[in-house]
């Protein structure tokens, strides 16, 4: 890595499935602090950026790197719920300590320390009288918060999140929004995020990420980003 404060690094990068291409020729660094949304057509590759970039794709070429902080701890990661997922049937804070499982090899018991950073991040997203629930007697919001509790639970500096509002109401995912706008800029959490709501990437956002079909790829400041050809489409007007 070259600079301090990059958590992580594509060069060069080609990613693919059985040796076919989907994105070719990736360069991203992703720095403390930052503000990345990804943002695209359907199909276009965000998704294989977010497997490679979480260790789960291994690049065709190219390498990336992790910087050491990173490699410690697992980065927090929110995917996309799925049906199944919604109905996971142990209580707020089981879900919430399971964040600490990737980081603890085979220790079968949760330290204290684990248990009252727990409790500490469900207070952090105002969730903390849930810790009993049952985790799918929540509303999808709610859910939400519980799960980026888990994910920070992983990791203290970057968040990685899927398409974070699928399925929330305006307000759930306005709240959810003004969560993240705090995380990252009082807590200093970088934030990663793949998006299909562009007026909240243009609002939030310190870096964009835009790939098009044929992994044609833009990186650059919302202002670039808008005076490009892709943000002059995408932008809504906001030129
Ligand atoms: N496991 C897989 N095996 C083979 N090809 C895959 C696999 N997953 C995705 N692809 C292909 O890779 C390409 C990019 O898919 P990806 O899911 O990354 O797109 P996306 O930009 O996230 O789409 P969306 O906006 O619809 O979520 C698509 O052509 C898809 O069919």
């Amino acid at each position: 890595m070259n600079e301090e404060n990059e958590l992580l690094v594509c060069r060069d990068v080609s990613l693919g499935y059985e040796g076919r291409p989907v994105l070719e020729h990736v360069n991203l660094s992703v720095r403390s602090g930052d503000y990345l949304c990804v943002v695209g057509e359907n199909g276009s590759g965000k998704s294989t950026l977010l497997k490679s970039l979480l260790g789960l794709l291994p690049p065709l070429s190219g390498e990336i790197l992790r910087s050491p902080a990173l490699r410690d701890r697992a980065v927090g990661y929110l995917p996309q719920q799925t049906p199944a997922q919604k109905d996971f049937p142990a209580t707020v804070l089981e879900v919430v300590l399971s964040g600490f499982l990737s980081n603890r090899g085979l220790k079968f018991f949760y330290t204290a320390a684990e248990r009252s950073a727990a409790l500490m991040n469900l207070g952090k997203l105002g969730v903390l009288e849930l810790q009993g629930k049952c985790y799918r007697e929540l509303s999808g919001g709610q859910q939400q918060r519980v799960l980026l509790a888990r994910a920070l639970c992983a990791a203290s500096q970057l968040l990685i999140l899927d398409e974070p509002i699928t399925g929330l109401d305006p307000a759930a995912a306005q709240d959810l929004y003004k969560t993240l706008r705090y995380l990252n800029k009082k807590e200093g959490i970088a934030v990663l995020m793949v998006t299909h709501d562009i007026k909240n990437a243009l609002q939030d956002a310190r870096t964009i990420v835009h790939i098009s079909h044929g992994g044609r790829w833009f990186c650059g400041s919302v202002e670039e980003y808008l005076r490009s050809p892709e943000g002059r489409r995408f932008g809504g007007g906001r030129s």
